[in-house]
This record gives structure tokens, sequence and C-alpha cells, in this order.
């Protein structure tokens, strides 16, 4: 049980942590802080903070866990205003869709106390962001990757796995670099995709009509470009390297398929269709390999 959460960035995942940490009584208090004071107002007003502190280093103050659900671009300066308040005691974590980032960030900022910093990515979400849409549910039976540093507390790490485990996550732990090469496939290539299909459609000149008749097969593809644009825009930079190489990838792949069309070499394609189709149906969302 911990007595105060200092919540830095009260939208979709702060205030869907602090929703599902106090459901499952695991905190006295929530102090919350977001850039927009309506943001924070609205985030205390729902109930997801008690208390709205004006600055992240206020939130911070008093705090035994803090938490960062800020866009990964501001992880650096929002450790930089905290930091003259961080102590050894204290759990940091943060939820950031990037990892070598952050760790780089949190090395750089909280030096001698990065030890109290535990970076993590709860592999939970949807497209809606905002403090509206937070969900004490989002987190339930979903996976959570840890990526510790080398200098990351071994006291602070099993709070971390307690905590999200508290609040009925699956915990995994892989180094940042392992992660971003993951996540750029399975995470930010697919993102990417929907946001390039939809504009490529919208683009024609009857891209329009043709939106309008699209059915429920473009509606589950597409429902990811619907995301939070400059919260994307973070993350398709802040992995640039591994994204390029993914895209690189996919290109190829769909080249390949392009040529098989064009060439009119249906068993080939029924091939190529058969090996995805197999893959998807069996496909489980966190099942691990055997
Ligand atoms: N939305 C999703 O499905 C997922 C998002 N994430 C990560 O979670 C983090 C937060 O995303 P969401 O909660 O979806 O976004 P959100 O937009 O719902 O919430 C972010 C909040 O941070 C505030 N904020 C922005 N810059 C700030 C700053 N410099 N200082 C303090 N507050 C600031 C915003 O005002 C907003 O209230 C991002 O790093 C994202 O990569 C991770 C997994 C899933
Ligand atoms: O909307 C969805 O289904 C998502 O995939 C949400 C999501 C977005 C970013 C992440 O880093 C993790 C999960």
């Amino acid at each position: 049980m911990f007595e105060q959460l200092g919540l830095i960035g009260c939208g979709l995942m702060g205030g869907s942590f602090a929703l599902a940490l106090k459901r499952a009584g695991l905190v006295k208090r929530v102090v919350g802080y977001s850039k927009s004071p309506s943001t924070t107002e609205r985030a205390r007003q729902m109930g997801v903070i008690d208390v709205e502190a004006p600055s992240a280093l206020l939130a911070v103050s008093g705090a035994d866990i803090v938490l960062l659900a800020v866009p990964v671009a501001a992880t650096e300066a929002t450790l930089k205003a905290i930091r003259h308040l961080v102590n050894k005691d204290m759990l940091i974590m943060d939820v950031g869709s990037t990892k070598r980032d952050v760790v780089d960030a949190a090395r750089r900022v909280l030096r001698d106390n990065v030890g109290s910093f535990v970076p993590c990515h709860p592999i939970a979400g949807k497209e809606a962001s905002g403090v509206e849409h937070a969900d004490p549910d989002l987190y339930t039976n979903r996976q959570v990757i840890l990526t510790p540093l080398e200098r990351t507390q071994v006291a602070q790490l099993g709070k971390a796995k307690d905590v999200w485990e508290g609040i009925g996550c699956q915990v995994l732990q892989m180094a940042p670099e392992a992660h971003d090469s993951a996540f750029a496939a399975v995470s930010h290539l697919p993102h990417l995709i929907a946001f390039a299909l939809v504009n490529a459609i919208a683009a024609q000149p009857h891209g329009q009509d043709f939106l309008s008749l699209a059915g429920p097969g473009f509606r589950d593809f597409t429902r990811i470009a619907a995301s939070e644009p400059k919260m994307w825009r973070d993350i398709l930079l802040a992995n640039k390297q591994e994204l390029l190489e993914q895209t690189q990838f996919f290109q190829q792949t769909l080249q390949a398929m392009h040529s098989l069309i064009e060439a009119g070499n249906g068993e080939a394609l029924e091939e190529l269709i058969a090996q995805a189709s197999q893959l998807r149906a069996n496909w489980r969302m966190g099942a691990r390999r055997a």
C-alpha cells in the first residue's frame, strides 16, 4: 500500500492507472499535475485525482510512488522538473511507448538517483486519449513490460512488479533495445501504415466516396488511425531507426505481393495469403511461445 501517488500527466494512461490503483486499494491519495490546468481540474472533478498540484515538482512532493504519463518527448523535461525531490525510497515509473529514449533521459537527468526509476510500458490503451476516457479496467489482463537499467534498485523493481500485478497485469522484463525493436514491428509500423492508408485513400479524387462505402474490415484495420497525432509523432520519431528498418521489410513484402498480382501468379499469391491467414488465426494477444 502506497501513501501518495504523484501523477504527472492526467490523461488516458495516467488517469486509468490512478483509478485502477485506487480501486485495488493500493494508494491512499493521488496528487496530480497536467500541463493544461483545465485537464488537472477535470481529473479532480472526475475523482481520478484527489488534489491538483500547480507543478510537476509539487505533484512529487510527499509522494512515495510517482507515475510519468506524458508524451515520450516530454519525459526529459519532466524528470528535470522533479529531480530535486527524487530520493532513493521513491518508486518512479513511466508508461512511455518507447524505452531507449526514456532510459537515456533518466540516466542523464536522475544520475545518482536513477536507481529509483523503473521504466515501464503497459501494452494497454486505445485510440481515444484524454482523462475523459480514463478507465479503471484499462490495465486488466494486459501485459506490462519493464526495462530496468543496470542501476535500478532491486527493491524498486520488486515494488513496480507488485503494483502492476496488483492491478491485474502480467509483468515481463526485457532490455530497452529489445523492447524498441519488437514494438517498432508490432505497434509503431501498424500505426504508421494505418495513418498512411487512410491518407492515401482520402487523397484520391473519389477518396471520400470510397471511404463512405467501406465496411467492417476497413473499420477494424484503421481504428488506430484515429489516435492522438502529437503522441504518435513523438513515438515514431523516438524510435526512428527501428521503425525505418521495419518500413523497409514491409515495403519489400508489399512489393513481392504487388509483383505476384501483376504477374497473375495466383498460386504463389495464395501461398502468401495462407501463411498470413494461419499465423493470424493462431495468434493470441499476450500468448507466450512454447
Ligand atoms: N494511448 C495509448 O494507448 C498508450 C499510450 N502510452 C504512452 O502513454 C503516455 C501518455 O499517453 P496518453 O495517456 O494516451 O495521452 P493523453 O494525451 O491522454 O495524456 C497525456 C497527458 O499529459 C499531459 N502533458 C503533456 N505534456 C506534459 C508535460 N510536459 N508535463 C505534464 N503533463 C503533460 C497532457 O496535458 C495530458 O493530460 C505516452 O507517452 C504514450 O506513449 C502507452 C501505452 C498506450
Ligand atoms: O489502440 C490500440 O489498440 C493500441 O495499440 C494502443 C496502444 C498504443 C500505444 C502503445 O504503446 C500501446 C498500446
